[in-house]
């Protein structure tokens, strides 16, 4: 458990060290673009170059799960050193897991992630509600309880979430406007801002979202390799992106595996968010 709730955490990193969030995403292109080898000795490789590259200059470190568990249990011990040397090097580590379920299996997710000092417990995870927000209840309160944040999916950036996301509830709002909703209950009252985020995609329509009472972080993938650029994300969050955390995990790590490359793409990147 952290003295501190993770909304101030968060507003301490990113007066640090800005906005920007950057992703340890070991897919097999970049590894053999690295010159390594596409399995678990690779992957080790890999991540810890990314976390000593990356760790030490953002404010959040968001290593993708899927990545690692597909290398099975060496995999999932890579992760675990990545959790590790990134909060060493003091970057906030957000999980991206994605998970979601009934109740009584997010206990489960929640004890993995979330809870004591467990070698996967990182300072934030991404979660799913689309087995409805009530069922991450557990896990948005054992983060508060531990000072940790959850980012709930909300209106992702990949084009098949629109039909889905962008559907409308019985009461006229959208799927997606009611996540943030939900989240911004969570949030009501928090100072200097609640823990529990939600994502939107940096390629998503200006205008879609209300999030003027969401109190609380925004994770806005899509930045770089899917094809925003800082213009979108202040076309689509407004200007000083307020909460906003952009995410970028390809369009940095194509520069590795030379350190000085890397840590020279997360400065170009950061001035991007300044310009
Ligand atoms: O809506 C979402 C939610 C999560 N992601 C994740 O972010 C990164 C994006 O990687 P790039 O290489 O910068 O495209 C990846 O881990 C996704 O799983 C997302 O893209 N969109």
């Amino acid at each position: 458990m952290t003295a501190a709730g993770f909304g101030a955490r968060l507003a301490a990193a990113v007066a640090a060290r800005g906005p920007l969030c950057a992703g340890v995403d070991p897919h097999p292109a970049l590894l053999r673009s690295w010159g390594l080898s596409v399995d678990a000795a690779g992957l080790e490789r890999f991540a810890l170059t990314a976390t000593e590259a990356l760790a030490p200059r953002v404010s959040v470190l968001k290593p993708q799960s899927a990545f690692f568990e597909a290398h099975g249990p060496a995999g999932v011990e890579v992760l675990r050193r990545v959790v590790e040397l990134g909060r060493q090097a003091g970057a906030l580590v957000l999980l991206d897991v994605k998970r979601g379920d009934i109740g009584s299996t997010m206990a489960a997710y929640t004890s993995a992630y979330l809870a004591g000092t467990g070698p996967l417990a990182a300072d934030a995870v991404t979660l799913s509600p689309y087995l409805g927000f009530g069922s991450l209840g557990e896990a948005l309160d054992t983060a508060r309880a531990e000072g940790r944040g959850v980012f709930v999916l909300a209106r992702t950036s990949n084009p098949e979430a629109a039909a889905l996301q962008n559907a409308r509830l019985a009461d006229g709002r959208t799927v997606a406007q009611s996540i943030v909703d939900d989240a911004a209950g969570r949030n009501a009252g928090m100072a200097p801002g609640g823990d529990v985020g939600v994502v939107v995609g940096a390629t998503v329509p200006a205008g879609e979202l209300d999030l003027t009472a969401l109190n609380g972080p925004v994770l806005a993938p899509g930045f770089g390799a899917q094809g925003a650029t800082a213009h979108d994300l202040r076309r689509v969050f407004g200007e000083g992106l307020p909460g906003v955390l952009p995410a970028s995990s390809r369009d940095i790590l194509r520069y590795g595996p030379d350190i000085a490359a890397l840590a020279e793409a997360v400065a170009r990147a950061q001035d991007s968010l300044m310009e």
